[in-house]
């Protein structure tokens, strides 16, 4: 466990510092113990030997004040380092971050993102300061116990010992099936808590679908999962802590015999054999929470896994000598013969799009032929497996992080908005935008419509995510931030959720305008109405661009583009009213 931290947590000297404190400590509870030998032996014999006795009592007081002063140093330290653990985990997860690709908070990254700030951070912490020294005390205490017993009598000395090779036989054994068993009870945790998320999200569906009430078999499976987990971890934990208590009670029982049998031959005094029994009995008590302790060191070293799965996650690489964009065309946008997989699914193969700057583009194609995979090429979610995204005629790679963000805008459909007023999510795009600024760039996106029918006008919240917002006005507000951000290449994922005739309108206005101010524009058109009035648009299927040119010349083509065309302009057009609005 400790190396797992220490690969995350690099302050070796310290976790050692710490380590000899908890073992000094136990060390010292080991040492108390055995005066309780000399201590019973004094008054024990026949007759007492008063003065030996108090003087050994003297000895357990000290020993019983040092004990507790060092205990309390040591604990004072170890909070204050849990504490650091704690802080420095949070902020280098929270620095990592920053350096991952974009593509990495795709999927379920949010989950594992909390669930590892949130649960393994102190978990880690609280393994430093608890868990870690009680176990290092178990074992430094029997182990002092067991050299005092050597130096009195070295037969007792051995049955002491008896125990602890069958003690660290099953421990080291029970160890990765206590590990594995924690693993699985944690993914089937996470799956559970993942499902009992998305079965909250999706009440509104199955409410409406009316399944409601027939149950929704992915959490279901699920929980069952997690169940199934839980009694595998029980049966699996079982048998090891089972055979870990035998293996003690076998080593009391040792010394017992042992004790008895030296006495009983004359070779033990009765009063020493006495003193030993009392000894082996404490002796006993933390040999005992040892499994346990291991058990909570393997459920600490999932949680450290799990940070390390943010920590050491390869961030985007930077560019030894970043380069700039050339002047003029920097905002071209080029796919040169691109080949792209998701974990070796290939979805781009051979692509190659070339929108000169200030054009726009209308990417258009059949579901899951690579049109969103396209967009997060150029923002570098993720980099090419071959051949090369340029801007400005450079590779994104050798553009730096930093310069990239600033001459991007994003406007993706799952706009995400602050829990914050309107005002304040325009101005992550523009932290210096004065008030002005931001009211034209709302006016231009449309957005001071939606402004005057919220309650509160500009200062009011809209909710976590913006949920108070539909998806066309969260939209929007995304291409008010983009107008804000002035940046000189907008990609545009256009919002496949219905947006009413308003929406759309307000949209295609801002789409228009972000063109008319000559930027590169690319867009996902999932609608008719924006692609005519692209300067080209790309038909991209099964991961290429099958035909590029303007809407007229790509209609009188008759090819792929024009099938798609007529197929949609037959299609009824009416779509569902626009869903998901909370306000
Ligand atoms: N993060 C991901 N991990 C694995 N596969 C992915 C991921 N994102 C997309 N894909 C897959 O890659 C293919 C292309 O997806 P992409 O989203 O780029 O298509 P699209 O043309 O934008 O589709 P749509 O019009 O439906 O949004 C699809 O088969 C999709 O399932």
């Amino acid at each position: 466990m400790i190396r797992q931290l220490l690969r995350l947590w690099p302050h070796a000297a310290e976790v050692r510092r710490l380590t000899a404190g908890y073992a000094v400590v136990g060390v010292l509870q080991g040492a108390l113990l055995l005066a309780l030998v000399p201590l019973l032996r004094a008054l024990l014999a026949d007759p007492a030997r008063t003065g030996e006795a108090f003087a050994w009592l003297a000895v357990i007081l000290g020993l019983g004040g040092l004990y507790l002063a060092a205990q309390a140093r040591v604990r004072v330290a170890a909070y204050r380092t849990a504490n650091r653990v704690m802080r420095d985990l949070q902020h280098s997860a929270g620095d990592h971050l920053r350096l991952l690709p974009l593509g990495w908070f795709v999927g379920n990254a949010s989950g594992r993102l909390a669930r590892a700030v949130a649960q393994s951070a102190p978990t880690a912490a609280g393994t430093v300061s608890h868990i870690w020294p009680e176990l290092v005390a178990s074992i430094a205490t029997p182990a002092a116990v067991i050299v005092g017993v050597c130096l009195l009598d070295w037969r007792m000395g051995i049955a002491f010992l008896v125990a602890v090779p069958l003690a660290m036989l099953v421990l080291r054994r029970s160890g990765p099936v206590v590990r594995r068993t924690q693993a699985d009870m944690d993914a089937a945790s996470a799956e559970a808590a993942g499902r009992t998320i998305e079965f909250a999200q999706a009440q509104p569906v199955l409410r409406s679908t009316g399944r409601a009430l027939a149950g929704f078999a992915p959490l279901e499976r699920a929980l069952e999962g997690q169940r199934r987990a839980f009694r595998r971890s029980l049966t699996l934990h079982t048998v090891p802590q089972f055979a870990y208590t035998a293996i003690v009670q076998l080593g009391f029982t040792a010394v017992l015999l042992a004790g008895v049998w030296l006495a009983v031959g004359g070779q033990l005094a009765a009063a020493d054999a006495v003193a030993l029994l009392v000894l082996a009995a404490r002796f006993v008590e933390p040999l005992a929470v040892v499994a346990n302790l291991f058990g909570a060191i393997r459920a600490a070293e999932v949680a450290i896994d799990r940070m390390g799965d943010i920590l050491e996650a390869e961030p985007l690489p930077e560019p030894a000598h970043p380069r700039e964009p050339a002047p003029g065309s920097g905002a071209a946008i080029e796919f040169d013969a691109v080949d792209f997989a998701y974990r070796d699914v290939p979805v781009l193969t051979g692509l190659t799009l070339s929108v000169p700057a200030g054009a726009s583009c209308a990417l258009v194609g059949p579901s899951g032929s690579g049109k969103t995979t396209i967009l997060r090429l150029i923002a570098r979610f993720w980099d090419v497996d071959g051949g090369a995204v340029r801007l400005g005629g450079v590779d994104v790679r050798e553009l730096s992080t930093a310069t990239l963000m600033e001459r991007v805008a994003i406007v993706f459909q799952d706009t995400y908005l602050f829990d914050d007023s309107i005002e304040e999510n325009l101005r992550i795009a523009a932290p210096e935008a004065t008030p002005a600024q931001l009211r034209t760039a709302a006016a231009a996106a449309r957005l001071d419509q939606v402004v005057d029918r919220l309650p509160d006008g500009w200062s009011t919240r809209v909710g976590e995510g913006g949920t108070s917002l539909s998806g066309g006005e969260r939209q929007r507000v995304a291409i008010a931030r983009a107008l804000l951000k002035d940046a000189p290449v907008v990609l545009l994922d256009e919002a496949t959720a219905a947006l009413d005739a308003e929406n759309e309108a307000a949209v295609a206005a801002g789409m228009r305008l972000l063109s008319a101010q000559g930027k590169t524009v690319l867009v996902i058109a999932h609608r008719l109405s924006t692609v005519t009035g692209m300067d080209q648009i790309a038909f991209v299927e099964d991961g290429r661009v099958v035909e590029q040119g303007g809407h007229e010349r790509l209609l009188r083509a008759r090819g792929r583009y024009a099938d798609f065309w007529n197929r949609r302009t037959g299609a009824p057009a009416a779509l569902p009213a626009e869903a998901g609005k909370t306000r």
